[in-house]
């Protein structure tokens, strides 16, 4: 009896098994043959899909060589994982901000987010209320100067600049290097920075290393690797991330706690963590909210100490480059401010030659080539096409920069382009920081803060010096260094060239104005 029913139990179970199986089939052929086609792009092989086509670097590049045979969306699957590419201004601002509710979340990468412990960073965090939170601080002061005054900052440590290339001219790489980093640290933790100072290190390291955990995408296709030990054979990755995890664990945390102890001795300039503890701690010493104010301020200092590195550097290249350009923009800078004082964010409306030479530096020096990698939390069909629930979406901004249907002639720097009052504008584009800072809600939160220091910077240094190339042993002048490290984020490294005070009165201006005692 029981042998029976415990037969056709099993051979009941059996069929509803059998059902389910043959039902799933039909449902997944059936959604299958109903869906819309995937974007156009390159023939994908049995599971490797695209992994063969997808270059180790310059993606970007190749993505507009793809464009001229798939168009301006490029579908993508490497090993599983499914990528597409945006080459356009108009479809990125399609899905990326009018579609922002389902491409605003970031890709779980196993090397940077479970290994590294990068996941508390904006950037790495998926759409959700730690990121809002995040956003909010950020924006709050950061995103405006009206909370914290960061424009002060912005000019005194300009002016620290001039004063050191004036000092030692040779070495105006450093100074350069270390600006958005002594600002940034300024505004969000108080911290005057030092020469070679230590967290201006840590920083520029930790967004070397946040960046450079790309390479490691094979964990995110077996992501079961991390769990071998680190004894094993072929774990470099682990060694790797043993080494960033310090980094970032310094970045988060370490001037954070500097702050906190001066704002207990009453000693802590005015920034953003002063403000948010005067306004957060409780009567029993708890802070509301400490993870995440301290995350976002965290990734505030990683987003200032870089990006804004290479704006400036791009900048000086350009000035080498185009010698015209800059006697343009100081001749402009000599009508509006005069040769008896530096400028100051009070001139802007009226340089706007100045203005239109940082913006072509944006565009032309493409800093984000494919953005941060978004990705969409749903199912999507766009233009006709099927777009899955976690596909990686990047944006191509360096396409976009060099868009001759937006930017004739785009490999010219020409800051005329940006001039409506001229009978020269030829932009019929976008602006460069419409694509340049990302899109939707997850666009960058320091775009105004980097704009305004491109543009005391640029015009401190115009109104200062005369850049000039370097003569070499050959007595040839030495052209300036272009080449970018073609990451995600591009970096460029200084030329060697001269810069040459323009006057005595700008000397003694610089050094008063350091002293003290401005003149
Ligand atoms: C020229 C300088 C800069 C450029 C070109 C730049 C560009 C970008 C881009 C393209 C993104 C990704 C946006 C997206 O995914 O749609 C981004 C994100 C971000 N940037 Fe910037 N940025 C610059 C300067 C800064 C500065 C100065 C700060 C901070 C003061 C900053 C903080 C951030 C943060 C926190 C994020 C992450 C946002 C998120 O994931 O929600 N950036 N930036």
């Amino acid at each position: 009896m029981f042998d029976g029913n415990m037969n056709s139990l099993i051979t009941n179970i059996g069929i509803v098994s059998a059902s389910f199986l043959i039902f799933r089939i039909i449902e997944i052929s059936y959604s299958r043959t109903k869906r819309p086609p995937y974007p156009p792009g390159p023939k994908r092989l049995p599971l490797i899909g695209n992994l063969l086509q997808i270059p180790p670097s310059h993606l970007w590049e190749k993505a507009v060589e793809w464009r001229k045979e798939y168009g301006d969306l490029i579908y993508l699957e490497s090993l599983g994982q499914r990528m597409l590419l945006v080459n356009s201004y108009e479809h990125a601002m399609e899905l990326l901000a009018n579609r922002s509710a389902i491409y605003s979340s970031r890709p779980h990468l196993t090397m940077a987010v479970d290994l590294e412990g990068w996941i508390w960073a904006t950037g790495f965090t998926p759409y959700g209320d730690n990121f809002r939170k995040h956003r909010s601080y950020q924006q709050r002061f950061i995103g405006s100067p009206e909370t914290l005054n960061y424009l002060e900052a912005q000019i005194s440590e300009t002016r620290n600049m001039l004063k050191n290339i004036l000092e030692d001219t040779e070495n105006y790489g450093t100074y350069v290097q270390s600006l958005p980093g002594s600002v940034i640290l300024m505004n969000v933790y108080g911290h005057r920075v030092e020469k070679n100072d230590r967290y201006v290190d840590i920083g520029q390291r930790g967004v070397q290393y946040a960046s450079d955990a790309e390479q490691y995408m094979f964990l995110d296709v077996f992501p079961w690797l991390k769990y071998i030990p680190e004894w094993f054979p072929w774990t470099k990755f682990h060694k790797v991330a043993k080494e960033v995890k310090k980094v970032q664990h310094a970045m988060r945390y370490d001037l954070y706690q500097v702050s906190k102890e001066k704002a207990a001795n009453g000693i802590l300039k005015e920034c953003m963590t002063s403000i948010f503890l005067s306004e957060n701690t409780r009567g029993d010493g708890s802070i509301a909210d400490e993870d995440n104010f301290s995350a976002a301020a965290a990734t505030l200092y990683m987003g200032g100490v870089d990006t804004s590195v290479t704006a400036i550097m791009s900048f000086v290249m350009q000035m080498l480059k185009n010698p015209n350009v800059q006697r343009k923009a100081q001749e402009e800078i000599e009508v509006v401010v005069g040769a008896d004082r530096l400028p100051y964010f009070e001139d802007m409306e009226n340089l706007p030659y100045v203005r239109a030479v940082c913006a072509e530096v944006l565009r032309h020096a493409a800093i984000a080539t494919l953005i941060i990698p978004h990705s969409s939390t749903k199912d999507d069909v766009f233009n006709g096409y099927f777009i899955p629930q976690g596909t990686i979406v990047l944006a191509n901004a360096w396409a976009m920069a060099f868009n001759p249907e937006y930017f004739p002639d785009p490999h010219a720097f020409k800051p005329e382009r940006w001039l409506s009052s001229t009978s020269g504008k030829e932009t019929k584009g976008p602006r460069s920081t419409d694509f340049g800072f990302g899109f939707g809600r997850r666009a960058c939160p320091g775009r105004d803060w980097a704009q305004s220091l491109l543009f005391i910077a640029a015009s401190s240094i115009l109104a200062t010096f005369n850049i000039e190339k370097a003569i070499g042993e050959d007595a040839n002048p030495i052209e300036p260094n272009e080449e970018y490290y073609p990451g995600f984020i591009r970096q460029l490294g200084p030329s060697k060239c001269k810069f040459i005070p323009r006057s005595p009165r700008m000397v003694s201006l610089v050094k008063s104005y350091v002293n003290g005692n401005e003149v």
